[in-house]
């Protein structure tokens, strides 16, 4: 595990941005999961994604090292004050404001505003309470054989042990469980980082 964690490592500007984020206390994809983010947007050729869930601009920057080279992330945030940093850390990167648009609002504010069946790719990294709802975005926003990853899949470890039924545990479990079974989707749950659980969108 603490191989594959550092088999892809990160350079200074994430290692800056990974340390910034600790500092304010704000979690992060671990170096494995951003380096299955940026696969996953390089496998999809990836020009269109949305981030739920900015924070500073760890996985944004991951992601953006996986896209086209004249893709747009569109990524969403409550805290400003986190995407103003974030601005900067892609800016740093080399990646030019054009290559991101920044929303500042709750996730389930802003999506409805995005348009449907044109995203490549959507991460979803915020509030668990909202996972399922933003599932349910994506299914509308991702374009057939567009993917859908979300962190935090394994729910701390908690996922498999039945004697666990915290509110957090028991709807990260619910929604995974949902996903498999669903037509719409073709999943695998990878075992990165907290957990990344990763989709494509069937074309129906
Ligand atoms: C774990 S952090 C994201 C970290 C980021 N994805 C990374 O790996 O660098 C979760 C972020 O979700 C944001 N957030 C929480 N609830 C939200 C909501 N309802 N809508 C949008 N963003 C939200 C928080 O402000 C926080 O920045």
């Amino acid at each position: 595990m603490q191989f594959s964690e550092g088999y892809v490592a990160e350079d200074l500007i994430l290692q800056t941005a990974r340390s910034l984020a600790h500092e304010v206390g704000l979690g992060t994809v671990t170096p494995g999961a951003g380096a299955a983010l940026r696969l996953l947007a390089a496998a999809g050729n990836a020009k269109a994604v949305v981030e739920i869930g900015t924070g500073i601009g760890v996985s944004g920057l991951w992601l953006l090292r996986g896209m086209r080279r004249d893709g747009v992330l569109t990524t969403i945030d409550v805290e400003s004050e986190y995407q103003r940093i974030a601005r900067r850390i892609f800016v740093e990167s080399g990646f030019p404001s054009g290559r991101t648009r920044i929303i500042t609002g709750r996730a389930l504010d802003v999506l409805p505003r995005l348009a449907d069946g044109v995203y490549d790719m959507v991460f979803v990294d915020a509030d668990v309470a909202e996972y399922a709802a933003c599932t349910q975005a994506a299914q509308r926003l991702l374009r057939p054989g567009g993917v859908l990853a979300i962190n935090n899949a394994l729910a701390g470890g908690r996922i498999g042990d039945p004697a666990a039924r915290d509110l957090a545990t028991i709807t990260i479990r619910e929604l995974v469980k949902a996903i498999r079974e669903a037509d719409e989707w073709v999943p695998a749950l990878l075992p990165v980082g907290a957990g990344l659980l990763s989709a494509v969108k069937r074309a129906s």
